[in-house]
């Protein structure tokens, strides 16, 4: 693909010690893929979105997202620059209302340096708030406490937190963990339905195979630090490396990638 991808990972290495949890990471993610990432517990994974959202500096390597290096560069600065994180802000008032957790949302993304003394309740960003709560089918919860609302709605007002700044990219730290199996596909529907009328563009940490094999255009699949397995759910999950190493013997590329932990 000529396209500059919107982001890519250049030989990208960091160490922990002795423990090697990134090794030559090169990966070349395009707009508008749905990138699924799966391993076992220590695979890497976080490793790799926290070096890519700016939580985690690299031994070495090279990270551009949209063609510029952010190598360096503050996670806010990178969140400002079109890359979002479901779990970035979601965290921050859990004594809040939903709505209040979307006003803050917002007015992070807006403002650089957010500030107490600017009101946050003005009718454009309630009317915005609203607006992304209705996109995602939780309106009905505005005024209740975030932590009083059922796990699955949560996680949606999380993942609609992320997506009021209008980010190109959204990285998703595994959606459907601590949902009832029957509300994950319904959850997933709501988000894949949103983020593809806003054209934005998802990586995503999961260990449901189920999960990724319906929504994900692509997987890439780490063991010990590298990427064993990168291409198209089938191929990636018929891989017999990705098979014994990353899925687990006997579950027919279905099961769950881990033990629960
Ligand atoms: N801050 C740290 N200090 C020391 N070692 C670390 C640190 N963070 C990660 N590691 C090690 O790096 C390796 C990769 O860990 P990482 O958390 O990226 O794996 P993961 O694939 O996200 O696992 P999980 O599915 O359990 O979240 C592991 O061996 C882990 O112990």
């Amino acid at each position: 693909m000529s396209q500059t991808p919107i982001l890519e990972s250049r030989s990208l290495h960091r160490t922990f010690g002795a423990v090697v949890a990134a090794k030559d990471i090169n990966v070349a993610i395009h707009a508008g893929e749905v990138v699924g990432v799966i391993g076992s517990n220590g695979a890497g994974k976080t490793t790799f979105i926290n070096m890519v959202t700016g939580f985690l500096p690299p031994s070495a390597g090279e990270i551009m997202f949209n063609g510029r290096s952010i190598l360096g560069l503050a996670p806010r600065k990178i969140t400002r620059m079109g890359m979002a994180r479901s779990f970035q802000v979601a965290q921050l008032f859990p004594e809040l209302t939903v709505l209040d957790n979307m006003l803050v949302a917002l007015s992070i993304a807006e403002s650089p340096l957010p500030s107490f003394l600017r009101p946050l309740r003005t009718p454009e960003r309630v009317e915005k708030a609203e607006a992304t709560l209705k996109e995602f089918g939780v309106a009905a919860f505005r005024d209740h406490q975030v932590t009083a609302v059922p796990q699955g709605t949560r996680k949606l007002v999380d993942i609609a937190m992320a997506l009021i700044a209008n980010p190109k990219m959204l990285l998703l730290d595994e959606p459907t963990s601590g949902v009832a199996v029957e509300e994950k596909f319904p959850l997933m529907d709501s988000v894949m339905e949103v983020v593809r009328r806003h054209g934005v563009t998802v990586l995503f940490v999961e260990h449901d195979m189920e999960i990724v094999a319906r929504y994900v255009s692509r997987i890439l699949a780490f063991y010990a630090g590298e990427v064993i397995a990168d291409g198209p759910p089938d191929q990636v999950l018929d891989d017999a490396k990705v098979r014994e190493l990353v899925v687990g013997h006997g579950h027919g590329g279905h099961g769950r990638a881990r033990r629960s932990s």
